[in-house]
C-alpha cells in the first residue's frame, strides 16, 4: 500500500527564552504517494528535523503532517509505526551491538504481535539481498553495508507505506554506496514506497528523486523537478548556487 505526505506549516523552536532557536519557521510540501522527494540544503537547515518531526521523534513541534489524509498525532503508535517508518544515516549508530539480526527484526513483529515470524524475518532478509542465515550475526560481524541493509530490512519487516531516508548511504563507502541506493530504487518500483530522502549529495537526488526541495535556515526557498539539475534551472539565487556548485564538482570529477 503506497501513501501520500502531506506536511503543513511544521514549524518547530528549540528551547525556550532568550536562547530559543526557531529550526523550522514554517514548512509545507505535499509528496504524492509512491513518489520519492529529496531534501537538500547547507548542512544544519533542519532537513533531518523534518524527518524527526514527521515520524514524532521530536513531538514540539506545530502545523499538520497527514499521511494517507490521516494526522499522524491523532494516530495510535502501532498504526503509525506501520504506515511510516525510518532509516538512519550511520548503521552503526542504528543497530544495536548486542543485538543479532533476529532479534532487531523479531522486535517490531512481536510487538505489533505478527505471527509467522520466522518467514517474515527470512523474507525480510531475501527483499534486503541478505542471506537468510545472516538472522544470528551481529552487528560487528557484518559490514558497513550489511548493516544499513539490515536497517532498511528493519524498517520494512512491517510493510510500512512511507520511508524517511536519513542520508542513509553517506556514512557507507563510495563502491557501497551504489548498492543501497539501487536497492531502494528497486524496492520502491516493486513495492510502491513513498520515500522522502535528505541528502547533502545531488547526485543522489538525480538518480533517486521526482522532485526535490532546497532548504536553507529551515525555510524550502524552492521545489524542482529532477530534470532541473542537468540544466541549472533554479530560480531561487542560493538552489541556483547549491546547483551549481554541484555540477562544478561534477563536472572537475569525471574530468
Ligand atoms: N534537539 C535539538 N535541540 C536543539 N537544537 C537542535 C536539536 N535538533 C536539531 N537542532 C538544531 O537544528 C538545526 C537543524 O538541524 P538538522 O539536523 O535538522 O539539520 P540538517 O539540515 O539535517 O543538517 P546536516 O546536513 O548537518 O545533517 C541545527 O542548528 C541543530 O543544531
Amino acid at each position: 500500500m503506497t501513501a501520500p505526505v502531506d506536511i503543513q506549516n511544521l514549524s518547530i523552536t528549540f528551547g525556550t527564552g532568550p536562547g530559543a532557536v526557531k529550526v523550522l519557521p514554517s514548512v509545507s510540501f505535499a509528496v504524492a504517494a509512491g513518489e520519492c522527494f529529496g531534501l537538500v540544503g547547507e548542512s544544519g537547515s533542519g532537513k533531518s528535523t523534518v524527518l524527526r518531526c514527521v515520524s514524532l521523534l521530536t513531538d514540539i513541534w506545530t502545523g499538520t503532517v497527514k499521511i494517507a489524509g490521516k494526522d499522524v498525532r491523532s494516530l495510535p503508535l502501532r498504526e503509525r509505526c506501520r504506515l511510516v517508518q525510518m532509516v538512519f544515516q550511520d548503521p552503526y549508530g542504528s543497530l544495536h551491538p548486542r543485538q543479532s539480526v533476529r532479534t532487531v527484526l523479531s522486535e517490531p513483529l512481536r510487538i505489533h504481535g505478527i505471527g509467522d515470524r520466522d518467514a517474515r524475518m527470512r523474507q525480510a532478509l531475501v527483499d534486503v539481498g541478505l542471506p537468510v542465515d545472516f538472522l544470528d550475526r551481529f552487528p560487528h560481524q557484518l559490514s558497513g553495508g550489511q548493516r544499513q541493509r539490515v536497517a532498511i530490512a528493519r524498517a520494512l519487516i512491517l510493510e510500512p507505506s512511507v520511508l524517511l531516508l536519513d542520508e542513509p548511504t553517506s556514512a557507507l563507502d563510495v563502491s557501497v554506496q551504489a548498492e543501497i541506493l539501487n536497492l531502494l530504487a528497486r524496492l520502491r518500483e516493486l513495492r510502491g514506497f513513498t520515500y522522502i530522502m535528505v541528502t547533502h549529495d545531488l547526485a543522489v537526488v538525480d538518480h533517486m528523486c521526482d522532485r526535490f526541495a532546497v532548504m536553507q535556515h529551515g525555510t524550502i526557498t524552492e521545489t524542482l523537478p529532477r530534470a532541473a539539475i542537468a540544466g541549472n534551472l533554479a530560480t531561487h539565487p542560493y538552489a541556483r548556487e547549491l546547483i551549481g556548485a554541484s555540477l562544478e564538482y561534477e563536472g572537475h570529477g569525471r574530468g
